[in-house]
């Protein structure tokens, strides 16, 4: 394929991504078409406004990935910071200052130009990406104890106080909760794509730390494991395709809202295996109809 073709066509694929995430339901503790769950300040509608005020962001990490001609990769991913922070800003311009994208904007950037970079030179995606962020939670937290509280972001005060290195940590790893759960968990899924997407959302669940899942339980420490035991139960019961496996989805959108915990950075990684399967092509329109 040409190569700005092929930049265009991954530039494209993210922002279907970014779509198609917000679309499936009903999702726990996010927002969907039926429901904004504990998000009251969000609707699909805010979604789709900040996806669309994201595609210049896409399109300049595509051809960041595409241009990049050196072996030096975290030299890839210090372009990518500024026209992100960039990005950040027309987002919160697009949503009136609600958070929709913030992680997506810093990890879909990244799988952009790490695929665009990967596919024209025929390398291993999760190389690259680790190649890129070497070093991240090291440069970002190193000074993070000298930050006065009030100036601290969330994934900041969660590493001073818990140690927990969130979205930066699962970064620099090259993303392990996608590559070795979610993703082959889309690939084995079967069914309708909102079947398929909410499977692999739960596989997700499962076996991830969301931050912003801590963060809305005041630190409750046990949210975490919590959080997994209820997304095992529901793989456990078949998913989205058996009563039992639906039932269990009804009554933990119920328990989010009524808890009012949300998954955002499961979304997050959602968007992550949507891109991806999106570039493999397992993810594709004879699985579309509802
Ligand atoms: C490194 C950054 C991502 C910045 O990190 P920061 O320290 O600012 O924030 P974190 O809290 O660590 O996380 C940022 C967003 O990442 C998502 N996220 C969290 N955990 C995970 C995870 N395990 N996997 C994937 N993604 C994760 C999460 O986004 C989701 O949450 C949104 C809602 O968040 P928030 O508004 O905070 O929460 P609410 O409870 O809803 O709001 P309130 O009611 O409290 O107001 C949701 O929509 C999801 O998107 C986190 O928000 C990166 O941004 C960075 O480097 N920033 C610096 C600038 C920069 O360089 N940017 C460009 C990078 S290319
Ligand atoms: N559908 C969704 N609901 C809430 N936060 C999100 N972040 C990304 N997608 C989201």
């Amino acid at each position: 394929m040409e190569t700005t073709n092929q930049s265009a066509t991954i530039a494209n694929d993210a922002l279907r991504a970014l779509l198609f995430e917000v679309s499936v339901t009903p999702k726990p503790g996010l927002v969907d078409p039926a429901s904004q769950g504990p998000h009251p300040d969000m609707t699909v509608f805010t979604f789709i406004d900040s996806a669309l005020s994201l595609r210049t962001y896409f399109e300049q990490c595509a051809a960041a990935g595409t241009t990049f001609d050196d072996a030096n990769l975290p030299a890839l991913f210090a372009q990518l910071r500024p026209i992100g922070i960039a990005a950040e800003r027309a987002m919160f311009q697009a949503t009136n200052g609600v958070n929709t994208h913030k992680g997506a904007v810093f990890s879909l950037g990244i799988l952009v130009a790490a695929s665009a970079y990967s596919e024209r030179l025929g390398l291993d995606l999760e190389t690259t990406i680790k190649g890129m962020l070497k070093g991240l939670t090291t440069n970002d937290f190193a000074h993070v104890g000298d930050k006065p509280e009030a100036d601290l972001t969330a994934g900041e005060r969660l590493y001073l106080r818990y140690g927990i290195t969130g979205i930066r940590g699962e970064a620099e790893q090259g993303y392990p909760t996608v590559f070795a759960h979610a993703l082959p968990a889309l690939r084995q899924s079967s069914g309708t794509a909102n079947q398929r997407l909410l499977d692999t959302l739960m596989a997700i669940v499962a076996n991830s730390v969301d931050t912003n899942l801590v963060k809305r339980s005041g630190g409750d420490s046990h949210v975490v494991a919590w959080a997994h035991e209820q997304a095992n139960a529901y793989l456990a019961a078949g998913g989205s395709k058996t009563p039992t496996g639906w039932e269990k989805l009804l009554e933990l959108n119920r328990v989010f809202d009524d808890r009012n915990l949300s998954l955002g950075g499961s979304a997050d990684l959602l968007i992550l295996t949507i891109f991806l399967g999106l570039r493999e092509g397992v993810l594709t329109n004879d699985s579309f109809n509802f």
